[in-house]
């Protein structure tokens, strides 16, 4: 068949959905026109796209605002272009709180048009948030707010082998419905038919440390004192390092090998303005599907071992650490403590295992549990921000040393992201191993659990593992590392 559209399944059958699309945004338009406010309408249809994340590298010349999101292990990927909707409450509200609100009363009025197996419902709001809204916010992180929700105009999920298109857009009374439909199939359409081919790692990228390693040292330093006088029983303190490269970091090609170099992780992006968050955090915050919850604990940490032996040794030693099983098990009892709250059957082993990714291994501890009725992800979110695997012990007292002494904005490092669907169900992963990337220069952060028995050399060290993810995928090698 002769097919206009560059032959792309994608393009042809989103073209013969234009007519559903047109039909659910007459939908929303009375509705629209009868609550005096726009409404969302949204329609889901498959598609035979293989790799969301082409759709990511091909829509940064089209929009600034771009989301991917990959689950190796899952076999799980999204991506997300445009902002049908979005929404960030007053500073002086709850956040997580108002979020809840406000996607609850989209949902509630959106016309949605999408097929109840699939396995994410319709539009997704992508979420991010800053780790503390109390910090006051630096330029570098201007674009990503306290709270962020968006519903992206184009959304791809793909899962296993079924991949989906969400085209969404805001309807009031005198929107024209037919353009809705034409112009999601043309702008799709402009976007396939751009190439994409991940560029390597610029060459000859500078190294420049935003804080004297010494200096983070003493800081860690005052911490441990503070600790050992019990003032606190946990600390996180972490650090940045500045890359300038000669040319544009790539940021798709930059996902595209930490989705193959650490596949049993999350990995996300949420592009704002000019520049790129991104990560591949090997913790999950919470996850919440039908009723389900799961959430994990991850503090301790060891270097991979050069061979089989030795990575079996560090392990092991990694297992009897006191101090890093004392990280740990604060993590563990903060977050049984906060599940408890909001849910039932909060389960956990007694014991950590250990979780190991390409450059490090951690200490690691999954809880599950079945959330009341009642309560949502939202809910969840906000009980369990920071755990003390980012935050530390009290809670309050720590975010209150870390505020005071860490000399870092740390923007959204450190806090949840993640994506909220239809029915409620979404994962947040806590945005570790991450970095704030603009054209040619890439802000990378790692922080580490501070308690009595640490040692400032030794925290440093576990800094710049932690940081290794972020520097490998950027083509930086260790021995440019300071
Ligand atoms: C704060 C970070 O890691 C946390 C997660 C796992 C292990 C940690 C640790 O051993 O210190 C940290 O609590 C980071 O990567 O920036
Ligand atoms: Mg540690």
């Amino acid at each position: 068949m002769a097919n206009p559209l560059l032959g792309v399944r994608v393009t042809t059958a989103t073209l013969r959905e234009v007519p559903r699309m047109e039909a659910a945004a007459e939908i929303a338009r009375r509705r629209a026109r009868e609550l005096g406010r726009p409404v969302l309408v949204s329609v889901t249809t498959q598609v035979g796209l293989r790799d969301p994340l082409a759709l990511f590298a091909r829509g940064a010349g089209v929009t600034h605002n771009r989301f991917f999101w990959s689950v190796p292990a899952a076999n799980f990927e999204i991506t997300g272009l445009g902002a049908a909707w979005s929404f960030t409450p007053p500073l002086s509200t709850d956040r997580f709180a108002a979020s809840a609100e406000a996607w609850r009363q989209l949902m509630a009025e959106a016309v949605i048009d999408a097929d109840r197996d699939l396995p994410v419902q319709g539009p997704l709001a992508v979420a991010g948030f800053r780790f503390d809204p109390d910090h006051p916010p630096s330029e570098l992180w201007r674009d990503y707010p306290h709270a962020l929700l968006l519903v992206p105009r184009l959304l791809i999920v793909r899962h296993g082998d079924v991949t989906t298109l969400t085209v969404n857009g805001m309807v009031d009374a005198q929107s024209s419905t037919l353009a809705l439909g034409a112009a999601a199939a043309r702008r799709l359409q402009a976007l396939i038919g751009l190439p994409w081919r991940p560029n390597r790692p610029p060459l000859d990228v500078q190294v420049d440390v935003s804080l004297d390693p010494d200096v983070w040292k003493a800081i860690v330093a005052d911490a441990v004192t503070d600790l050992r006088a019990g003032m606190l029983e946990k600390v996180v303190l972490a650090r940045a390092m500045r890359l300038r490269g000669p040319e544009p970091f790539d940021t798709a090609a930059t996902l595209d090998t930490l989705r193959r170099d650490y596949p049993h992780t999350f990995i996300f992006a949420v592009a704002r303005g000019g520049r790129t968050f991104l990560g591949a955090s090997p913790e999950r915050l919470v996850s919440l599907r039908n009723g389900d919850v799961a959430a994990s604990a991850l503090a301790g940490s060891a270097p991979r071992g050069k061979t089989p032996e030795e990575d079996a040794a560090l392990a092991s030693a990694l297992l009897q650490s006191e101090k890093d099983r004392a990280e740990h098990a604060f993590v563990v009892q903060m977050i049984r403590a906060a599940l408890t709250d909001y849910c039932d059957a909060v389960q956990a082993p007694e014991l950590p295992t250990i979780m190991q990714v390409r450059n490090v291994q951690h200490l690691f501890t999954p809880i599950t549990a079945r959330i009341r009725p009642g309560y949502d992800i939202f809910d969840l979110v906000q009980r369990l921000h920071p755990t003390p695997a980012v935050g530390g012990k009290p809670g309050p007292a720590a975010l209150a040393w870390i505020r005071a002494r860490e000399q870092l904005d740390r923007g959204w490092y450190a806090a949840p992201v993640g994506w909220v669907d239809a029915r409620g169900d979404g994962e947040f992963a806590v945005a570790l191993r991450s970095a704030l990337i603009g054209r040619r220069e890439a802000t990378l952060f790692a922080g580490c659990g501070i308690v009595a028995a640490s040692d400032p050399e030794r925290e440093l060290a576990e800094t710049r593992i932690k940081l290794r993810a972020m520097l490998g995928a950027l083509g930086v090698g260790d021995e440019m590392i300071g």
